[in-house]
């Protein structure tokens, strides 16, 4: 052990028993989590290191370097490391467990490093397009950086020429280098700044877009469950936190850290041992800000959150006014607002807390380090170790480098925090429908009935008992007029927006010319099969652009046919602007009855094949209502028309009409046949036609007739 090289230099024996070690313990294959790292770390290198120190601080180490030579303290340090190794062996699951309870009870939502790790690679997928942009950047930041050490490492120099009165000329040389290289480096910045910023603005936009295409394509169920305030918020909110963050403060965490590299690298060649002393505190500078750096990343999760729900409340009062104003309940929504506020206050509080903790550790230790350096840099002067224009140097690139550490402690968690924000980005990019995959039919022409096989169907997230369709089968017969009758609740919407396949039956299956529905492409069957319903929105753009929604090729001439066919065009060219009067937010600014014939334009416009109408009609008057169906009844014989309406005189006419109950569909025939039958749809028609003639009763509203 005492052989030749090793034995010429004590450092490098210290060095290298130190790595033999590290090296044993991580061949360990349970030790390398973190955690475990920094244990390996503290268990081999202190001595290595608490001698360094003892070298920087000018004091002996004679006893610590050549101590080891002793076979007693050779074996005393394996013996420790051996030690360690069964200790961690047996005690680290203990300790981890233990540190994770820790964990989760100060903050809710641990930092998951692989999570983040992972979501970095991901942002980096993004800029994989850029790659040679990127190399531009990081190769001037570097140059600009390197210009940057020009004003300490002149200044010192400048400080030793006035010192010791040497070359005056060389003095207005050293300055006009200072200058130079100072401008060149700000113009770098400044090529790179703008590079850098043009392109994550450039990400930010697809990101951006590929979230609202992914949520799109979503189930319905899945915009059931999640709030619209909720949406807007991560399509909006979210991906601009974390393009500012990329592009603001990773830019200034990439120049702090190429500045550290270069301060780091400079400081070296001025003074080893002030250097040395210097990154023995560089530990306590980073490892405390860090701590509480994760804590705060946790708070900020939550502040997220919050306002995220914030936000929800705040556009579901908005969207809703008329229902909180007709309720008189603004102060409900105000103090149910106010809740939310008050929470996202408390979580503030805490964050600001969190900061606040975090600014304070980082100047306390970088300020301890200032006076240290001055203290042991004036002794080293004093004793002629280094020269006045070294430690000036020094002295000015300590600033920066504690300014520089200062920050990229500042900036790192705030990239991280970015980073983990996006979590929930990446769940909705990566979010898979739960309807199955698109199919590949779409015939030009349906030849069969639509049918319905023993459907059993319950809404996600209910059970069975609260199942709406159980095992009905029942068929709609192409190209008639068919209706859907039944109570209230029987389940007769649910049957239309199982057919728009919103949703999947549990059991059974629907089955559209012959073959199940989900063999068709989805973007045929919404072409193929049109749906008005009685809460039928309107886009707040013109008349004209919401009838051709979806279908941006249609004519002038489809437009004004298709509303002639909804009986729209005459109150349409009264309006306003004709066509292009704004139609408001969710059709504000027309009528009820007017809302209902621009949907019905919208959906004769596509030319389907099968025409749904749920209660489309109902807010037209008599007279209305009347042309409307009598310009429904033109539309070309293959159109299976499917209505919906509370009026039985409509379900009278119908070719086909099904009666759902409890589930099913015990009856499906003529009127005629169901009115002989005598069962429930006869007994509904009865107390209708009863209801009608008691002026003043209000009537039953449960029938609905689909065409
Ligand atoms: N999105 C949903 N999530 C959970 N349950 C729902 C949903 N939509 C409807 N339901 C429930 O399903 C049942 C059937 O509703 P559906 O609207 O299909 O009945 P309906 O016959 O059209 O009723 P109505 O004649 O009153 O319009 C009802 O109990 C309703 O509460």
């Amino acid at each position: 052990l005492s052989l030749v090289p090793v034995r010429a230099s004590p450092w490098l024996w210290l060095w290298c028993g130190a790595l033999v070690r590290s090296a044993l313990l991580l061949s360990c294959c349970w030790m390398r989590g973190s955690t475990e790292l920094h244990s390996i770390g503290v268990l081999c290198f202190h001595f290595p290191v608490y001698t360094g120190l003892l070298w920087a601080l000018d004091q002996p180490t004679e006893e610590q370097l050549w101590g080891c030579h002793s076979w007693t303290r050779v074996l005393q340090g394996y013996a420790v490391t051996a030690l360690a190794w069964v200790y961690w062996g047996d005690v680290s699951p203990l300790l981890l467990s233990a540190s994770a309870f820790v964990r989760s009870r100060l903050s809710p939502s641990p930092p998951d490093d692989t999570a983040t790790d992972h979501r970095l690679q991901r942002l980096l997928g993004y800029m994989r397009p850029y790659f040679w942009r990127f190399t531009v950047v990081v190769i001037l930041v570097f140059l600009s950086s390197y210009g940057e050490m020009a004003f300490p490492q002149y200044t010192g120099r400048v400080a030793d020429w006035i010192m010791n009165n040497e070359a005056p000329d060389a003095f207005t040389e050293a300055v006009t280098v200072m200058a130079l290289l100072t401008v060149a480096s700000a113009v770098l910045e400044f090529i790179c700044d703008l590079t850098y910023n043009v392109t994550m603005s450039h990400i930010h936009t697809v990101v951006q877009g590929e979230v609202f295409q992914a949520v799109l394509k979503q189930d319905i169920s899945f915009f059931q469950a999640t709030t619209t305030g909720e949406l807007v918020s991560r399509i909006t909110t979210d991906t601009n936190s974390l393009s500012e963050a990329l592009s603001e403060t990773l830019s200034l965490l990439m120049w702090y850290s190429a500045r550290l590299a270069f301060i780091l690298f400079f400081m070296l060649r001025q003074s080893v041992r002030l250097t040395l002393l210097t990154c023995m505190v560089l530990p306590l500078i980073w490892e405390l800000p860090k701590l509480l750096g994760q804590f705060r990343q946790a708070i900020s999760k939550q502040v997220t959150d919050s306002l995220a729900k914030e936000n929800q409340v705040a556009t579901e009062t908005f969207s809703n006014m008329k229902t909180v104003r007709s309720f008189a309940n603004e102060d409900g929504e105000t103090e149910r607002y106010r809740r939310s506020l008050d929470h996202t206050y408390a979580l503030n509080k805490k964050e600001a807390a969190a900061y606040s903790a975090t600014t304070w550790a980082n100047s306390m230790t970088t300020l301890a380090l200032k006076v240290g350096i001055l203290y042991y840099g004036g002794t080293l002067v004093t004793r002629g170790a280094v020269s006045g224009g070294d430690l000036v140097a020094f002295v000015l690139y300590e600033l920066q480098f504690t300014s520089a550490v200062d920050s990229v402690m500042r900036f790192y968690p705030e990239v991280k925090k970015a980073i983990g924000g996006s979590e929930k980005i990446f769940q909705y990019l990566d979010r898979i429908p739960q309807s199955p995959p698109d199919g590949t039919l779409a015939p030009e022409k349906l030849e069969k009935d639509i049918e319905f096989k023993n459907v059993t169907f319950a809404y996600p997230g209910m059970t069975e008992s609260s199942q709406v369709l159980k095992g009905a089968s029942f068929k709609l017969i192409l190209g008639k007029t068919n209706a859907l009758v039944g109570l209230n609740s029987s389940g007769k919407s649910t049957c239309v927006k199982l057919l728009q396949r919103f949703y999947q039956p549990q059991e059974g299956v629907i089955l559209l010319d012959g073959n199940p529905l989900h063999t068709y492409k989805s973007q045929y069957l919404h072409h193929t099969m049109a749906v008005v319903s009685q809460d039928c929105l309107l886009f707040s753009r013109s008349v004209e652009e919401n009838i051709k929604y979806g279908l941006e090729t249609a004519s002038e001439e489809d437009v004004r046919r298709a509303a002639e066919l909804a009986c729209a065009h005459t109150f349409i060219t009264e309006l306003s602007d004709g066509y292009n009067t704004d139609a408001g937010e969710k059709g504000g600014q027309v009528s009820g009855g007017q809302k209902q014939r621009i949907s019905i334009a919208r959906a004769l416009i596509r030319r389907p094949q099968i025409l749904i109408l749920d209660n489309a009609t109902s807010d037209l008057d008599a007279e209305t209502e009347k042309k409307v169906h009598d310009a429904l009844s033109r539309l070309p014989d293959q159109c299976t028309l499917l209505l919906i309406s509370n009026k039985m005189e409509l379900v009278r006419s119908a070719d086909h009409v099904v009666y759902l109950h409890e589930g099913k569909a015990p009856e499906q025939g003529t009127h005629q046949q169901l009115m002989q039958l005598g069962g429930h749809y006869a007994a509904l028609v009865d107390k209708q036609d009863a209801g009608f003639h008691r002026p003043g009763q209000r009537i039953n509203q449960s029938i609905k007739v689909y065409l």
